[in-house]
């Protein structure tokens, strides 16, 4: 269980950022689905690193190979294993951390906790990792694509600067720089700064998941709204969720309230969410991202002989994980809605009938 995600559509990724190789095996996909390899390459390659001066420079390939679960173009039912070969680890710019913690990132916890750490690239705990993630997410996708529903994410917020609400439809068009040319702008400003200053930022992006039908989501302990955050804490620097309307908390019953008419809900500030199961509204939600830790500014530590000590870091770092880290949030995102769309198939003895008499 805690190395797996998900009840009935569910992956285990594999592997080490510095390691030979990365990888998922993607278990519960139904069989006879269309498996497009190309669209799970061009997933891959939205995430993949070194692609601008806005990511790491590390320049990883990330061409999958699918090893099972797939005959003649459709899925077999059976586990899809996929791999991703790593190519550019320069792991010696990572000797001098051997013995030391990293402020911000996970070193001084995988030490604490296992008494053993690959400190390559931080192994399991670089966000290497999440490309194996985003192929799970891909073959999510092909499924969530026979019944058009439509994920997308995109970066609203980039170091305190916000984009304009009108502007949001935008940035889910594009998990990079597709919003109005102020916002993007005073982004890439700020970016740039930062880098050349040797810090980083962090940001807000934006989901919002189209065409679900009402109803799913399993109360009370599988909620929709609650499997979601956890999908979404679950990707690396992502520290909070917020689902619906973010200025919630500030509004009045009436004013928060969405009215419901014959014709549907006259707002949506719940998010697409009640009660933990989906009301056929979108599904919005806003998920936040901390600054990169890996900065190459000398900062305070201590190594694992309990010395004060100073650190100064090498290796190929994001300026900002929210950029690339949406298009982890895509992926989590339809693994969460695959699971709640077979769990809810087992839900009722009507659904059940349909399929048996
Ligand atoms: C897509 C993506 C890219 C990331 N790139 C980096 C990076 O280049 N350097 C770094 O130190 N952290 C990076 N992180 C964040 C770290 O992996 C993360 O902060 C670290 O594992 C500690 O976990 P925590 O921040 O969730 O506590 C990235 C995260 C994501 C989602
Ligand atoms: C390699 C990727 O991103 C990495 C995420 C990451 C981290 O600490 O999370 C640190 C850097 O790499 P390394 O593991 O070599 O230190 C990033 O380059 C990738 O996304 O494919």
């Amino acid at each position: 269980m805690f190395n797996s995600f998900g009840e009935l559509f569910r992956f285990t990724t594999f592997g080490e950022s510095h390691g030979k190789a990365i990888g998922v095996i993607v278990d519960g996909v139904p069989a006879g689905l269309d498996f497009d390899e190309e669209f799970l390459q061009n997933e891959l390659d939205r995430r993949k690193p070194g692609k601008n001066r806005f990511a790491t420079q590390r320049k990883e390939s990330d061409r999958a190979e699918v090893l099972s679960g797939v005959f003649e173009g459709k899925t077999t039912g059976t586990p899809i294993a996929i791999v991703i070969f790593n190519k550019d680890q320069k792991s010696k710019d990572y000797s001098n951390i051997k013995d030391l913690f990293r402020p911000g990132h996970a070193d001084f916890t995988y030490w604490n906790k296992y008494g053993i750490r690959d400190y390559r690239g931080g192994g399991r705990s670089s966000a290497r990792e999440t490309a194996a993630r985003v192929a799970a997410g891909a073959v999510a996708k092909m499924l969530l694509k026979e019944l058009n529903i439509d994920i997308k994410a995109g970066v609203i917020e980039i170091g305190g600067v916000r984009a304009k609400k009108e502007d949001y439809e935008y940035a889910k068009t594009s998990p990079l720089f597709a919003l109005d040319e102020k916002a993007e702008e005073k982004w890439i400003e700020l970016i740039d700064e930062k880098r050349n200053e040797h810090n980083s930022l962090g940001g807000v992006v934006k989901l919002k998941i189209d065409n679900l039908p009402v109803g799913l989501g399993e109360p009370i302990y599988y909620k929709l709204d609650n499997v979601l955050a956890s999908a979404m804490v679950s990707i690396n620097a992502v520290k909070g969720i917020y689902i619906g309307n973010s200025e919630a908390h500030k509004l009045t019953g009436l004013e928060n309230n969405d009215e419901i008419t014959k014709e549907g809900f006259l707002s949506n500030n719940a998010g697409g969410v009640l009660g933990g199961i989906s009301n056929g509204e979108s599904v919005e939600a806003e998920i936040y991202f901390k600054p990169t830790p890996s900065i190459f500014k000398t900062q305070k530590t201590v190594d694992i002989y309990g010395n004060e000590v100073e650190v100064d870091l090498k290796g190929r770092h994001d300026p900002i994980v929210a950029i690339r880290g949406s298009v982890v949030v895509e992926a989590m995102a339809a693994c969460v809605i695959a699971d709640m769309l077979m769990l809810n198939m087992t839900r009722r003895i009507d659904y059940i009938k349909k399929i048996y008499q």
